[in-house]
C-alpha cells in the first residue's frame, strides 16, 4: 500500500462526494483505484464503474450499465444509478473531464449537482485528469489529490512481476534488482514496465548491465518532458578554481543525505542560491555539487517550461518537480531562475504562476531535494525569492580574486594536459584581473588554437598573455551591469563564494568603520 492508496481510503471513507486526482497515469489510476475498493469491500456490493468518451460507462464486475455516450449523459446515468442504489459502495471514475468542465456550462452544473446528490449515497466520483487546474466553480466540492509517480517498493513488484511473467533468465540478486528498480524511479508505471522489457528484450538475461540501459530510457523519458534534463556527475572539486568558502560549505554538508545524518538528527540542506556576474562558474558549481554528494543532477530548464497552451507550462513545471521528489535525494538545478519572471507579465500571468510554483514548492517540499539556484540578473528577481527558509544559504560569485584567477589558469591548463608549471602563472593571473573563469578558459583556448596553426608548436606564457590582451572581459564592457551586481553583493544580501573575498570585505568593512 503506497501513501496515494492511504490517502483515497481515507476519503472514500470520509465520503467525500468528488475526488480530482491529478495523474498522467490513469491506468495505474484506475488500478489502484480498484485495489482501494477491493481492500475496503471485496463483496459484490461495489463496482468500480469507469467512464470515458469513446467507450462509454463500462464496470470492473461485468455488470449492464446504461448507454452513456457524453458527459452529460454520464452524469446523469450516474445520478440515477446512484439514486437507485444507495448503500452500494461504488466508485465512478472519470477519464476525460478536463476537456469539458472548462468548456461546458452544463457538465460544470451537473457535476456540482451530481456531488451533491452523492452524499446521500455510500457512491463516490473520481475525475482523473492530467491537469489540476479544477474550475473554480468546483472548488468546494471537490478534494484534489496528486498520484505521485511510483515508489522503489512498487516499481520493485513491477519487475519482479515482469521477470515472472517472461520466465527471464535472471542474474540479478536482490540487491541487483533492486538497483535496477532504483534506476526507473522518476518514470510512470508504464515507462518503466516498458524500459524494463526493452532490457529483457535486448539478449534475453537481466543483469547488472541492464541498469545503466534503464537509465539512459530514464534520461531519454525525462529530456522528452523537455524542460528537465539528467547530468552525469562528470565535474569534480579540482575542476572548479577558487570558491573556497562555497566547496568548504559544500564539504560540511556532503554526508548530509545519509541514514546516519538523519539519525544524528541533521535537517537535509534545502539548498542553496547562485548568484553572480556570468561566467564566474555558477553552472560549473552545480554540476559539481552532484559529483560531491553523488546524488543525481537535474537541471530544469526555466526557458523550456514556457508552452504555448494555456496551462502547459505548469503542467510541465509541475510534472518536473514531481519527477524531482521522486528520484530524490537528488540536486534540482534551476538554471537562471530569473527568466521565469521575465516576461514581466506579457504572457497573462503565466511566468508570474510558474515562478510562484517554484517559490511555494520550494517552501513546502519534504522531500530530500537539494535546490541550487542560479541566476545573474537579481533585478528581476522579487526581493522574497531568496529570503531565509528557501535557501539555506546565498552565494555570491564575484569576480575571482588573484589567487583565484591563479587557481583557475592550473585548472584549465591541466585539462588541456599542459603542466602549470611549465607557465608562468602568476603573471597571468595579475594580467587576468577582471576576467572571470569563464574568460580566462577562452584566453587559454584561445592561445592553443594560434599555437596548434602556427606550426603546430606548444603554447607558452605569452601566447596566453597575447590572447588576454585580444579579449574584452565583460567587466569591461559591461561595467555598469557588473558594478550593479557587485553593489547587490555589498548590501549585505549574500555570502561571498570565496574566501579571499570574504576577508577583502571584512576589511573593507572596518576601514570603513574607522574613517
Ligand atoms: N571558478 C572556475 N573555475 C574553473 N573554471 C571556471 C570557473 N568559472 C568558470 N569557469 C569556466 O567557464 C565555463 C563557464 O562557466 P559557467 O557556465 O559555470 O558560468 P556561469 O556563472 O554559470 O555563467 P552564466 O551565468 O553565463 O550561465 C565553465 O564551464 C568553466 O570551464
Amino acid at each position: 500500500m503506497t501513501a496515494v492508496h492511504d490517502d483515497l481510503n481515507l476519503y472514500l471513507r470520509a465520503r467525500v462526494p468528488m475526488i480530482v486526482l491529478v495523474t498522467v497515469e490513469e491506468l495505474r489510476a484506475v488500478e489502484i483505484l480498484d485495489e482501494v475498493r477491493v481492500g475496503r469491500d471485496a463483496s459484490a456490493s461495489s463496482d468500480l464503474v469507469v467512464w470515458d468518451f469513446g467507450g462509454g460507462l463500462a464496470s470492473r464486475d461485468g455488470r449492464s450499465l446504461p448507454a452513456a455516450p457524453t458527459p452529460e449523459t454520464a452524469l446523469d446515468k450516474i445520478a440515477e444509478l446512484a439514486r437507485a442504489h444507495p448503500d452500494r459502495k461504488d466508485i465512478y471514475v472519470l477519464k476525460d473531464f478536463h476537456e469539458f468542465w472548462h468548456r461546458s456550462p452544463a457538465v460544470k452544473r451537473r457535476l456540482r449537482n451530481l456531488a451533491h446528490a452523492l452524499v446521500t449515497t455510500y457512491a463516490s466520483l473520481v475525475v482523473t485528469t492530467h491537469s489540476a487546474d479544477v474550475p473554480p466553480e468546483l472548488a468546494d466540492d471537490v478534494v484534489v489529490l496528486d498520484m505521485p509517480l511510483p515508489d522503489l517498493a512498487t516499481l520493485r513488484a513491477d519487475l519482479d512481476g515482469l521477470i515472472e511473467q517472461t520466465r527471464v533468465e535472471c542474474d540479478l540478486t536482490a540487491h541487483g534488482r533492486a538497483r535496477l528498480a532504483q534506476a526507473a524511479l522518476g518514470l510512470t508505471a508504464a515507462q518503466a514496465r516498458r524500459a524494463f522489457s526493452k532490457a529483457i528484450v535486448r539478449d534475453k538475461v537481466l543483469d547488472e548491465l541492464d541498469i545503466p540501459a534503464v537509465l539512459e530510457e530514464k534520461k531519454a523519458v525525462i529530456r522528452a518532458s523537455q524542460a528537465l534534463e539528467f547530468h552525469g556527475a562528470e565535474e569534480t572539486v579540482d575542476d572548479v578554481g577558487g570558491l573556497e568558502l562555497l566547496k568548504e560549505w559544500l564539504r560540511l554538508r556532503e554526508d548530509a543525505f545519509g541514514e546516519e545524518a538523519a539519525a544524528f538528527g541533521l535537517p537535509a540542506p534545502k539548498g542553496m542560491a547562485l548568484i553572480g556576474i556570468p561566467g564566474t562558474g555558477k553552472s560549473l558549481t552545480a554540476k559539481m555539487i552532484g559529483g560531491l554528494w553523488r546524488l543525481p543532477l537535474l537541471r530544469l530548464d526555466v526557458g523550456a517550461l514556457f508552452g504555448s497552451l494555456v496551462g502547459e507550462s505548469e503542467e510541465r513545471l509541475r510534472l518536473a518537480l514531481k519527477v524531482a521528489e521522486v528520484v530524490s535525494p537528488c540536486v534540482l538545478w534551476i538554471d537562471e531562475i530569473e527568466k521565469s519572471m521575465a516576461s514581466g507579465g506579457l504572457d497573462g500571468g503565466t511566468s508570474a504562476r510558474v515562478f510562484g510554483t517554484i517559490l511555494t514548492w520550494m517552501q513546502e517540499k519534504t522531500e530530500p531535494v537539494f535546490v541550487v539556484a542560479t541566476a545573474n540578473d537579481v533585478g528581476a528577481l522579487p526581493p522574497e525569492t531568496l529570503r531565509r527558509g528557501r535557501f539555506d544559504e546565498v552565494f555570491f560569485l564575484d569576480l575571482p580574486t588573484e589567487e583565484e584567477r591563479r587557481d583557475i589558469f592550473t585548472v584549465h591548463l591541466r585539462k588541456r594536459r599542459r603542466d602549470p608549471a611549465a607557465f608562468d602563472v602568476p603573471r597571468l593571473a595579475r594580467m587576468a584581473d577582471g576576467y572571470v573563469g569563464a574568460e580566462i578558459e577562452q584566453a587559454v583556448v584561445d592561445a592553443m588554437y594560434r599555437a596548434f596553426s602556427e606550426g603546430p608548436r606548444d603554447i607558452t606564457t605569452d601566447d596566453v598573455a597575447r590572447a588576454l590582451e585580444r579579449l574584452v572581459p565583460l567587466s569591461k564592457s559591461q561595467r555598469e551591469r557588473v558594478e550593479d551586481l557587485r553593489a547587490w553583493l555589498r548590501d549585505g544580501r549574500a555570502q561571498s563564494a570565496s574566501f579571499a573575498e570574504a576577508a577583502q570585505a571584512a576589511r573593507n568593512q572596518v576601514r570603513l568603520e574607522l574613517a
